[in-house]
């Protein structure tokens, strides 16, 4: 059983606004996300773009509904750009969680990543690191790693579609590369979205479940995953066109995921994340679904 005193839930904005696509839910407000994510049953949150920048304008909008944040995006350039840009940009961005009370922060390598271009997703275009790549990488990922420990926070890694993490032999050399103060942010959509396997979701899960900070609980519709593979759509057009939805309305089975967590104790946040188009998929509507499937499948 997972235990409720270890284990937290939470919700993403981006069900509301996409930052990706500012064009999806651009009339839903900071306050409204944050109060139906609250209505809905759970008490935290990642950072938006709507998001008041200043800490103490942030934390009162937030206790005044029972919701802290847990956690954070952070684009990494270690491959691209030189380290210290990256380096200095994490400093601040640690900081400010350390001042929300947020214990993780989860980095994406986005060097040449394509996550946000109009290329198809699954053509030749994602990003396949050289070994001078990988170096760069690796080396700057243990550097953050030990910065974060160092104030007390774990630095996370975000495997995603687009990026050169994406696939589970990407995963398993940036895991066998990097320190035990390096984590992983398990994505069951992404790991899906790529491989299109329930294996492959179990199989990430059971390999370093001792190494994962932060769970993002995100389901993918099969048959959207094929039409994005036969029509060649990019990520962002996958998106809108339904690819992702909460736990519970796709096609990933979550059984093996919450069994894995509660016999390794995992203890930290589960963060339900499905960005789909607020007009199609009213996101109260879909938080509240995504909350019930929790609550049945694990007694949460
Ligand atoms: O964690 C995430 C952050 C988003 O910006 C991203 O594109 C989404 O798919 C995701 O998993
Ligand atoms: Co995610």
């Amino acid at each position: 059983m997972l235990d409720k005193n270890k284990i937290k839930l939470g919700i993403a904005p981006i069900a509301w606004t996409n930052d990706d696509l500012p064009e999806l839910g651009a009339e839903n407000t900071f306050e409204q996300c944050i109060s139906e994510m609250a209505l809905a049953g759970f008490t935290g949150s990642e950072i938006g773009n709507k998001y008041p920048k200043d800490p103490e304008v942030l934390k009162k909008a937030l206790d005044l509904r029972g919701m802290q944040i847990c956690n954070c995006w952070f684009s990494t350039f270690f491959t691209t750009r030189p380290e210290e840009e990256t380096i200095e940009a994490f400093k601040k961005q640690l900081d400010f969680l350390d001042q929300m009370g947020a214990k993780v922060i989860g980095c994406s390598e986005q060097g040449s990543s394509i996550q946000g271009k109009a290329v198809p997703i699954f053509g030749d275009q994602k990003p396949v690191f050289t070994d001078e790549e990988w170096n760069k990488f690796l080396t700057g990922m243990n550097k953050l790693g030990a910065i974060a420990k160092e104030k007390g926070m774990k630095c996370g890694f975000h495997h995603h579609m687009g990026t050169g993490v994406q696939t589970p032999a990407e995963i398993d050399r940036f895991m066998n590369g990097t320190s035990e103060d390096v984590y992983l942010l398990f994505d069951s959509g992404h790991i899906y979205f790529s491989e299109g396997t329930q294996e492959a979701v179990d199989i990430l899960i059971d390999k370093y479940i001792k190494r994962i900070a932060h769970v993002h609980l995100k389901d993918v519709r099969g048959e959207k995953r094929q039409e994005c593979l036969a029509k060649k759509m990019s990520f962002l057009d996958a998106v809108k066109n339904g690819t992702f939805t909460v736990p519970g309305d796709g096609n990933i089975s979550f059984d093996h995921i919450f069994k894995v967590l509660a016999e390794n104790d995992y203890t930290g946040w589960m963060l339900v994340e499905a960005e789909q188009d607020p007009a199609k998929a009213n996101p109260l509507e879909y938080a509240v679904k995504a909350r019930e499937f929790i609550r049945e499948k694990t007694g949460l």
